[in-house]
């Protein structure tokens, strides 16, 4: 047992859990996703580098990693900070930020962020997808992994002494690599060691999630308390997704906002709305996994913040939970998907 059981471990310390309140389990607040720049559709090559005007926001919403500035959400932590002012006001607690190594942690400007809005914010340890590993990353054993991970909860990220609270986003590719596999090896042995939290980023296949949760499984991790993330773009087959919830993990809906025509990452899916996300939402805690149903928004680009037309990170609680309500599904629901789901998972065995 280790010295947080019990415990949740924010940017500013140690908490009782009870104090997390309504809590989004997958966000970013300051991070880049330069990495993932895509070009544009044949033709718009010049909307790459275009301001982000009026004129401009729905082709930004519609082609999010095709602007090399909009990957850049770390430019904006003070149009952050207001949305989590307003976040607190609308009834938010908890914001899990879950920027690991390769796309830009930056975990003093959450401690600030924390300080100056009230917002609880749980920084995320670890190592985000193989195409951002550095090679020293990838030549490293997994128990070397496993201590990084370690220290990154018990003594600090980035040599600051500001702690993470969970484990993730780890991220995995489709197919997954040599190195993303020792990784999770490491976060399961580092779970072991510690009982933190667990989130991962599947790869953009079907089968993605079933082949992470085996390798945990076999590295010993404990996959009650490991999250999911991105089920919405990921399993879009009903049997395929019971047959997922019947393995144990919190299951992450968290691209709420996200409305796109076309997944420039994985062009064959297509990115569900926000009401099907709620029909999802209302099919997993009708089938009776209402006690692993997690949500969020993700926030990982500009276009989705308010001050450029988006959505911000009170979409949920403004918009998303009155519609659910509207829907049929009961508070009662709700409240363990935003309150007491999330205070389970971010509490240390
Ligand atoms: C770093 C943010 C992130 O990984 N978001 C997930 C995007 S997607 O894979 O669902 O397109």
């Amino acid at each position: 047992m280790s010295e947080l059981s019990g415990k949740v471990q924010t940017v500013l310390g140690v908490m009782d859990p009870r104090r997390l309140g309504r809590t989004l389990t997958h966000e970013h607040l300051t991070m880049s996703f330069a990495f993932c720049y895509t070009p544009p559709p044949p033709g718009q090559e010049a909307c790459s580098e275009m301001p982000m005007t009026m004129n401009n926001l729905y082709w930004l919403k519609q082609n999010p990693y095709s602007h090399r500035a909009n990957l850049l959400l770390n430019e904006e932590v003070e149009a952050v900070k207001g949305e989590l002012l307003h976040f607190k006001e609308v009834g938010g607690g908890t914001i899990v930020e879950n920027t690991t190594t390769g796309i830009c942690r930056d975990v003093k400007a959450l401690r600030r962020l924390s300080e100056e809005t009230g917002v609880h914010i749980i920084a995320g340890a670890g190592f985000y997808v193989a195409e951002t590993h550095s090679s020293e990353t990838r030549s490293t054993s997994v128990e070397k992994l496993t201590d990084i991970l370690v220290n990154e909860i018990l003594h600090g990220a980035d040599g600051t002494d500001i702690k993470c609270g969970v484990i993730g986003e780890i991220g995995c590719s489709w197919p997954m690599t040599e190195s993303e596999q020792k990784v999770l090896q490491a976060t399961a042995e580092a779970q072991t060691q510690l009982g933190c939290p667990v989130i991962i980023h599947p790869g953009r296949n079907s089968d993605s999630p079933f082949h992470i949760i085996r390798i945990l499984q076999e590295a010993g991790a404990d996959i009650s308390k490991t999250v999911m993330s991105h089920l919405d773009r990921t399993i879009l087959e009903r049997d395929k997704l019971l047959e997922f919830a019947k393995l144990g993990s919190y299951l992450e809906y968290d691209l709420f906002g996200m409305e796109l025509l076309n997944y420039a990452f994985c062009p064959v899916v297509d990115m569900p709305c926000d009401i099907e996300r709620i029909n999802w939402v209302r099919f997993l805690t009708d089938e009776g996994y209402g006690d692993n149903l997690l949500m969020a928004h993700d926030i990982h680009t500009k276009n989705r913040l308010t001050k450029y037309g988006g959505h911000g990170f009170s979409h949920i609680l403004t918009n998303i939970v009155p519609k659910m309500k509207q829907r049929g599904i009961p508070q009662s629901a709700i409240d363990k998907i935003l309150v007491e789901n999330p205070k389970r998972w971010l509490t240390f065995k």
